[in-house]
C-alpha cells in the first residue's frame, strides 16, 4: 500500500518527494473544505490572505509534554499539492450541480506556491496552545490543507510522545523494540507508528517496510510457532556447523547440544534444579542456531521457562560457544517477567562460573507481552534483569489516549486578527499572527514559552520580560532569559525567496528529540503529578486578546 511517489517539486534547490503514503493527496480532506472553498471562490474571497495556527490544547497521557512529529510529511504534501483531472472530476461529481465551471478551472491551477509554512522543528518538546505550524496563504487553499495537516500531525505526535514516555520509564540503557505492526490501526497506522516511535526514542522496529522506507534499524526474534513446529531432533538433517573463524567444523552439532544438556543437568551447581527438558523445544533451538549461529536468540516460554526453555537455550549457547560463537540471548513472552528475568540471570551466572565461560552471565534478556508504561514502572519497582523490551499493542495503538486533539484555527484574515470564542476558556483561540519563543533559565532548563505579536520586539537575553497566562489575569511572572530560542521557522516559503529550513533525516530528528527531552526540568517529565510547563503571552498580546474578546462577545441581557 505504500510506495514512494515520484519526486516532482523543487525545494531549496532540492527535490521534495511526495508523501510516504500515496493516499495522502489533496483529496484526503473533509468535504466541507471543498464546499467552503467554493463559497469563498463564489464570493471572490478565495484569494484573501489568511493565517491559521495548528496547535493542541492538552498534553496527552496525563503528562506535561508532547513530542512534535509529522512535519516532514506535511511539507511533502504541500510541496506536491496539485489536483489531477480525475480528482477534479470527482470533486465536481461530489459537489452540488449548481457549482460553476470557473471553480474547477481555479482548482486545476491551484498549488501551494502562495502558501507559507512556519513550524517548530520536528522532534521538539511542545506544549499546549503554542502553534506547531502557522499556515499563511489564500484562504481557500489554506482551508483545504486543514484536514490533512491535522491528520498528519495528530497521530504522529501522539505516538512519538507515547514512545518517549515508554523510553522515560524504561531508562536510557535499555533497548526498546517496537513490535506493534500486527496490532496497529491498519497499514498506515503501523507504518506511522514504527516511524514515530523511532523518532520518540525507540531503538528499532520489527516492521520491515518501515526499515526500508525510513532506514530504521530492524530487529526481531522468533515466535512460539517456530518452537512448536518441531517434534524431535530427528527432523534436523544437516547437522554440521563450521566454527566462527572457519578453521574447523562440527559434524554433529545436534549431538554437541545433547552433550551439553546432559552436562548442565548433572553439573554440581544445577543438579536437581530441572529434570528432563522438552526435546522438541531443544530441536527448535538447535535448528535456529544452525541457521543463525552468529545471532542466536531463543524464545524460552513455550513450555516452561525455568524447567525447559532456559536449560535448553544454555545447551545450544554453550555448543555454539565451543565453536567460537556468542549467543545473543533469550526472549520471555509470558509469566512474571521480573521474577523470570532474575531467575534466568542467576542461571546464566551459574553457567558462567560452572563452565568458565566469561560473559555468559551477561546474556541478553528481552521481555515482551502486553507491556506498557505501567508494567515497565512495576518491573522497575520490583527489580528485574531485562535488557531489552519488545512493545506492541499499547504503544502503537496509543491505548491510553486515542487522539491528541490538534486543531487548526483562523487567527488573522487580511491583516485583521480573528478570535474564536467558547464557553470553555481553554477553547478560546489566541488571535493574531504571532511569534513564539522558548526562554531558558540560569540552570539551562526551558522556563516558559511566550507568544508575542508579529511586530513586537523579540525577548532579549538578560532583559526582564513579563510573561502572562493568556487567560488568567493573576498568573504572570517576570523572566530574565539566559537564552532565547525563536520557535517558528520557515519550512515552506511559497514562491518568496525567504530563507528556509532543511528537513533533517529521521535519525537526526530522533537525536535532537532525545537531547531536548533530556534538557527538560525533571518535574515536568515525571509520571505522577508532573508540573505544568508555563505557556504565556506578552503583556501587549494579553491586552489585545482581551480587547478583541470583549469586542466580539455579545453583551447578554437579563430579563
Ligand atoms: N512482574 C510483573 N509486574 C507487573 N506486571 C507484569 C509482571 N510480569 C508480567 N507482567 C504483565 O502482566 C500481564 C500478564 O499477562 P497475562 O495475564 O495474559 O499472563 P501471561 O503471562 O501472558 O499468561 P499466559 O501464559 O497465559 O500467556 C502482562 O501485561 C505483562 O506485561
Ligand atoms: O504484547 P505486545 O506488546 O502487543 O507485543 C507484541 C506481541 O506480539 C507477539 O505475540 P502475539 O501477541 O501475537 O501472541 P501471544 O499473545 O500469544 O504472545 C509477541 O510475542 C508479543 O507478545
Ligand atoms: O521479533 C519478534 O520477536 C516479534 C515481532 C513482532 C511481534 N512480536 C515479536
Ligand atoms: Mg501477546
Amino acid at each position: 500500500m505504500v510506495e514512494k511517489v515520484k519526486a516532482n517539486c523543487n525545494y531549496s534547490g532540492r527535490v521534495v518527494e511526495g508523501p510516504t503514503n500515496p493516499i495522502v493527496t489533496p483529496l484526503l480532506t473533509d468535504l466541507y473544505q471543498f464546499t467552503m472553498a467554493y463559497a469563498y471562490w463564489k464570493a471572490n474571497k478565495h484569494q484573501e490572505r489568511a493565517v491559521f495556527d495548528l496547535y493542541f490544547r492538552k498534553n496527552p497521557f496525563g503528562g506535561e509534554y508532547t513530542v512534535f512529529a509529522g512535519l516532514e510529511e506535511c511539507i511533502r504534501l504541500i510541496a506536491n499539492f496539485k489536483f489531477t483531472e480525475d480528482d477534479i472530476s470527482f470533486i465536481r461529481e461530489s459537489l452540488p450541480g449548481s457549482c460553476e465551471d470557473g471553480f474547477f478551472d481555479y482548482l486545476r491551477g491551484l498549488d501551494c506556491s502562495e502558501v507559507e509554512v512556519y513550524a517548530i522543528a520536528e522532534g521538539s518538546a511542545v506544549f499546549p496552545k503554542v502553534p506547531l505550524l502557522r499556515i499563511e496563504g489564500p484562504i481557500a487553499v489554506a482551508q483545504l490543507l486543514e484536514t490533512p495537516l491535522v491528520n498528519l500531525i495528530n497521530f504522529a505526535s501522539l505516538v512519538a510522545t507515547n514512545a518517549a514516555r515508554h523510553r522515560f520509564v524504561a531508562g536510557k540503557s535499555k533497548s526498546l523494540l517496537e513490535f506493534g505492526l500486527r496490532r496497529a490501526q491498519g497499514p498506515d497506522g503501523g507504518l506511522s507508528a514504527s516511524k514515530y516511535c523511532y523518532l520518540g526514542g525507540f531503538d528499532a522496529t520489527s516492521n520491515v517496510a518501515a526499515g526500508r522506507l525510513f532506514g530504521i534499524p530492524l530487529r526481531g526474534t522468533h515466535s512460539h510457532a517456530f518452537v512448536s513446529s518441531y517434534m524431535s531432533p530427528d527432523e534436523i538433517i544437516d547437522k554440521s556447523l563450521q566454527s566462527a573463524d572457519g578453521s574447523s567444523s562440527c559434524e554433529d552439532f545436534v549431538s554437541s547440544v545433547q552433550t551439553w544438556i546432559n552436562k548442565i543437568q548433572w553439573s554440581n551447581s544445577l543438579r536437581g534444579s530441572f529434570g528432563e527438558t522438552n526435546h522438541s523445544e531443544l530441536a527448535a533451538f538447535t535448528s535456529y542456531a544452525l541457521a543463525f549461529p552468529r545471532s542466536f536468540l531463543a524464545l524460552v516460554d513455550t513450555y516452561d521457562v525455568m524447567r525447559s526453555g532456559i536449560p535448553n537455550f544454555c545447551a545450544v549457547a554453550l555448543a555454539l560457544n565451543d565453536l567460537g560463537y556468542k549467543a545473543v540471548g533469550i526472549r520471555l513472552d509470558s509469566g512474571d517477567l521480573a521474577y523470570l528475568s532474575c531467575e534466568s540471570r542467576k542461571f546464566f551466572s551459574t553457567i558462567e562460573k560452572e563452565f568458565g565461560v566469561p560473559g555468559f552471565g551477561k546474556m541478553g534478556i528481552t521481555a515482551s507481552n502486553d507491556l506498557n508504561e505501567e508494567t515497565l514502572d512495576a518491573l522497575n519497582k520490583q527489580g528485574h534483569e531485562v535488557d531489552s523490551y519488545g512493545i506492541g499493542t499499547y504503544l502503537v495503538t496509543c491505548y491510553a489516549q486515542a487522539a491528541l486533539g490538534c486543531v487548526f484555527k483562523l487567527v488573522e484574515i487580511n491583516n485583521q486578527p480573528r478570535i474564536k470564542l467558547s464557553e470553555d476558556v481553554s477553547k478560546v483561540s489566541i488571535p493574531c499572527k504571532k511569534r513564539s519563543y522558548r526562554l531558558y533559565g540560569r540552570e539551562g532548563y526551558p522556563l516558559v514559552d511566550i507568544m508575542t505579536g508579529e511586530n513586537e520586539p523579540s525577548p532579549k537575553v538578560g532583559e526582564r520580560i513579563l510573561c502572562r497566562h493568556p487567560f488568567n489575569e493573576s498568573k504572570r511572572a517576570y523572566v530574565v532569559p539566559q537564552q532565547v530560542e525563536e520557535l517558528l521557522k520557515c519550512y515552506w516559503p511559497g514562491s518568496s525567496d525567504k530563507p528556509r529550513e532543511d528537513l533533517p533525516p529521521l535519525k537526526d530528528i530522533r537525536d535532537s528529540c532525545i537531547k531536548q527531552l533530556e534538557r527538560m526540568r525533571p518535574d515536568h517529565m515525571r509520571r505522577l503529578n508532573p508540573t505544568p510547563y508555563k505557556v504565556s503571552v506578552s503583556a501587549k498580546l494579553y491586552d489585545f486578546i482581551h480587547f478583541l474578546w470583549l469586542n466580539e462577545a455579545p453583551v447578554g441581557e437579563l430579563q
